[in-house]
């Protein structure tokens, strides 16, 4: 698997990584399917997994973990690349380091190798139901956070520290109090999102992308249909003996961009790690690159239409 070489953090990640969520919301319980389709993944060859607190699947990702060594799939742990995220419910200085072994405990493991802020506000008591009242929505102390995650890397509880639906603005902020730069910034991307203007911003500062909900969360509630059924997608798929979810992974790989993926079923996981050994033509690459553009996650949609959410979407 093609591995990607990041800042601030001595463990390469491979540029595929199995996605995790099948649902957040308070009462999701992914543990059985998740735990064997997770093992399943480890055997087909995904040796990158991104969990976080709020999908509760570290736990099936820590058991699936255990299993995977004892059935001899790998040897050990140090061998997965592990990124689980800070929940806004914990973006405090004093909770990061309780909330990072928090998640090791989980995942019954003692370091994960990339931990971020999941979303650039806080959230001051535990979430009951989506969306979220306007009271219990704070901005994030940046500086505050950063240097708790900054010392659970100095604790070896992670080996790399980044964010997640960080904009260019946050991210400046985010550099003018670090001690340590962030080394990754997970955010959606696909061809029908493809976040130009922060790609260049990352790129200049050193900031590693990953991309997640690579194909528009497809079947999801949260996502949508406009990346698996684009026509023109799918006629560069016809065109390649392609599908189409491997031609939009592909493209994200091209773009220098590691990617998450989620399938729990066992042919589609095999499918999307099969995108390395071909490649996009000049002239596919200019047709996705004139897609019409739309965003797909609204964080007003998960934590309430309040004026200060819409702004962090009206930023990334
Ligand atoms: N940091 C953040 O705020 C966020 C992070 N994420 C992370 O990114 C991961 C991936 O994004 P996600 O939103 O899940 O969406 P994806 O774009 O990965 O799409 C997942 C959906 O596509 C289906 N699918 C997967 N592969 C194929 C294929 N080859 N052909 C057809 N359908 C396919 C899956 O179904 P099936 O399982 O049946 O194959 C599932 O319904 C998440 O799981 C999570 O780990 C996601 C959202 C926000
Ligand atoms: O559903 C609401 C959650 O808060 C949401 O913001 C995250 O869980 C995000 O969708 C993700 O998948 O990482």
């Amino acid at each position: 698997m093609q591995q990607v070489t990041l800042n601030n953090c001595d463990k390469t990640m491979p540029a595929i990584g199995m996605g995790t969520v099948l649902s957040s919301r308070p009462g999701a319980d992914p543990s059985e399917t998740m735990k064997s389709a997770l093992l399943e993944a480890i055997k087909a060859g995904y040796r990158h997994f991104d969990t976080a607190f709020i999908y509760q699947s570290e736990k099936p990702l820590g058991e699936a973990i255990v299993e995977a060594v004892h059935l001899g799939f790998i040897k050990s742990r140090d061998e997965l690349f592990i990124t689980t995220k800070l929940w806004c419910t914990f973006a405090q200085r004093d909770q990061i380091v309780g909330a990072c072994k928090l998640s090791l405990r989980e995942l019954q493991l003692d370091y994960v190798d990339m931990y971020l802020i999941h979303h650039p506000l806080r959230v001051s008591e535990k979430i009951q139901k989506f969306p979220v009242p306007k009271e219990m929505i704070h901005p994030l102390d940046i500086k505050g956070v950063w240097a708790g995650m900054e010392e659970c890397k100095n604790l070896g509880l992670t080996k790399g520290i980044g964010v997640s639906n960080f904009s260019c603005k946050k991210l400046e902020e985010l550099l003018s109090v670090a001690k340590i730069p962030p080394a990754v910034n997970q955010v959606e991307m696909n061809p029908i999102w493809q976040q130009k203007e922060l790609r260049e911003f990352c790129n200049a500062k050193g900031i590693h992308i990953t991309a997640y909900s690579p194909l528009g969360a497809y079947n999801t509630i949260w996502g949508d249909n406009r990346v698996m059924e684009c026509d023109v997608l799918t006629q560069i798929a016809k065109s390649k003996g392609k599908t189409i979810a491997q031609v939009a992974l592909r493209w994200i790989y091209e773009q220098g961009v590691s990617l998450v993926v989620k399938s729990l079923n066992k042919e589609r996981m095999k499918e999307n790690l099969q995108i390395f050994d071909w490649s996009l033509t000049q002239p596919d690459l200019e047709k996705i690159s004139e897609l019409p553009q739309h965003k797909g996650f609204i964080m007003a949609s998960s934590f309430g239409p309040h004026d200060f959410v819409m702004q962090l979407d009206a930023e990334i």
